[in-house]
């Protein structure tokens, strides 16, 4: 895998630094830097204890890991965060528990996040008066099908409202 130099600022000297579990991984692990629980579907934002200066052209885009979500329901709400090349504040992780039952206790050091960095290009907008035809058109959200058939609650609520079932 190519790599790239990523300046860091390390704010916290007592946490790990970003690290990748494994030759060829694509996502370097973020810990926390506070203990923090979260009840169920409580979120809460945490420091990482790093800064880092990502070069022109490039970005941070902060994943959920895995193995977390699925035993514990951990994600990112906002996932993936977006770390902007220009950002010299720490990267923060807004994490929340999806779990509907159990609280989650996280402790500093914890690897909470994983931070994918990726080429990015600047688009240049430009305004036409009609886009091009193509085979896809304006179908989207389910159009080509193979998505699970609705339950009752769902069929109840959506024929409440006229929306989200499909003809
Ligand atoms: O998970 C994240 C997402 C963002 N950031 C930092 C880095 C990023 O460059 C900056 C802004 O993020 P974003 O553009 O997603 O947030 P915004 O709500 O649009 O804020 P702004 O108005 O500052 O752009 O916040 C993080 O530390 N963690
Ligand atoms: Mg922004």
């Amino acid at each position: 895998m190519s790599s790239v130099q990523v300046l860091l600022s390390r704010l916290d000297p007592e946490v790990p630094l970003p690290a990748y579990a494994r030759p060829g991984d694509a996502g370097a692990d973020l810990v926390t830097t506070s203990d923090i629980v979260l009840g169920p579907g409580e979120r809460g934002v945490v420091g990482t204890g790093v800064a880092i200066a990502l070069p022109p052209g490039y970005a941070g885009f902060v994943h959920p890991r895995s193995g977390l979500a699925a035993r514990a329901g951990l994600s990112v709400v906002n996932t993936p965060g977006t770390i902007d090349s220009g950002y010299r504040g720490e990267i923060k992780v807004c994490l929340i528990n999806h779990d509907p039952v159990h609280p989650l206790e996280l402790t500093r050091g914890d690897r909470i996040a994983q931070l994918v960095v990726q080429r990015v290009e600047h688009a240049e907008f430009v305004e036409v008066d009609a886009l091009d035809a193509t085979e896809r058109g304006d179908g989207g959200y389910g159009s080509t099908g193979g998505h699970a058939t609705l339950g009752a609650p769902a069929l109840a609520a959506s024929a409440a409202t006229g929306e989200g079932t499909e003809k």
